[in-house]
């Protein structure tokens, strides 16, 4: 349990410290795939396939994005990795985070934690099979600006009022991308406080910015801001502050 623990928050920390060319978390290697493929012919075991299949990234485009949402994944992925005067490539400003249905199982690395978390538990943000339905998201991370950006295309499962995205979805996307920066910025946290003024309704279907940065840190408390805009910038969906609190991993858990 010890160890199993010890992983987690290794794995909180890994999140922090993610860079495109480390971003395929959990990569089973070609001598477990061979190990698990002669211990299945040879004893007939059903082993669960998620142990040791390659987890689908999330954040990476897929037929349902609009051009809007690709242009911008674009703009920013191409600041992941930038090109000296030498013509060497190295690390960008940005970073883009991979994004799994499963947070835990793959921020460990894979090991499979079923004495602890509900092998049934999803990501709620991910737990759509059909691309385009719901949440289609990625998110970039900045270190040196302390800031995260996340593109964000809402599906027609989101709806709330006639055509529009309800308020719910908007603010598990607001408690998603805070909560990932706070994250990445202080270790694990809890979502204490979010406050969020609604200025103007997001049209279902349509791509969008968040846009996340460090108020300052207190203690224990991470305090955030973030908002939500059109993506020329030009009309303000949303304002939020938010407080995150630092926590031992241990308890939660636990049930501590
Ligand atoms: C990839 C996906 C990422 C998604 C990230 C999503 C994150 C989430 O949604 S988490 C789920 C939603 N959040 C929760 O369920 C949290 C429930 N609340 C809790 O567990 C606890 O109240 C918790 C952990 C926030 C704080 O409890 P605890 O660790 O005992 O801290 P506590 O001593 O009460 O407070 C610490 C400090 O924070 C302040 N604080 C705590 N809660 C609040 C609050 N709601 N408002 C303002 N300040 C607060 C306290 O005043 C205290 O301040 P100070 O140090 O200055 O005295």
């Amino acid at each position: 349990m010890a160890r199993s623990l010890g992983r987690v928050f290794n794995g909180f920390q890994r999140l922090g410290s993610l860079s495109p060319m480390k971003a395929h978390l959990s990569q089973p290697s070609a001598t477990s795939v061979a190990v698990r493929s002669t211990l299945v012919r040879s004893m007939g075991l059903a082993l669960p396939s998620p142990f040791f299949s390659k987890p689908r990234d999330f954040s990476l485009p897929n037929s349902s994005w609009s051009s809007e949402m690709k242009r911008l994944y674009e703009h920013y992925n191409s600041q992941c990795e930038v090109e000296t005067e030498a013509g060497e490539k190295q690390e960008g400003p940005w970073r883009r985070l991979p994004s799994y249905n499963r947070l835990l199982k793959y921020a460990t690395g894979g090991v499979y934690l079923s004495k602890i978390i509900q092998s049934q538990a999803r990501l709620f943000t991910r737990n759509i099979k059909e691309t385009g339905a719901a949440f289609e998201y990625v998110l970039f991370v900045n270190s040196e600006e302390k800031k995260c950006v996340c593109i964000f295309q809402a599906g027609h499962l989101l709806e709330g009022p006639p055509g529009h995205v309800h308020g719910g979805a908007i603010a598990t996307m607001i408690d998603t991308v805070t909560g990932t920066h706070a994250t990445i910025l202080s270790g694990p946290v809890m979502t204490a406080n979010l406050n969020i003024s609604y200025r103007s309704p997001i049209p279902l279907g349509s791509t969008v910015l968040l846009e996340s940065t460090l108020d300052r840190k207190e203690g224990r408390k991470t305090f955030i801001t973030c908002k939500v805009t059109s993506t020329d910038g030009s009309k303000v969906h949303t304002e939020t502050t938010a407080l995150f609190v630092s926590i031992n991993i241990g308890h939660l858990l636990l049930g501590g």
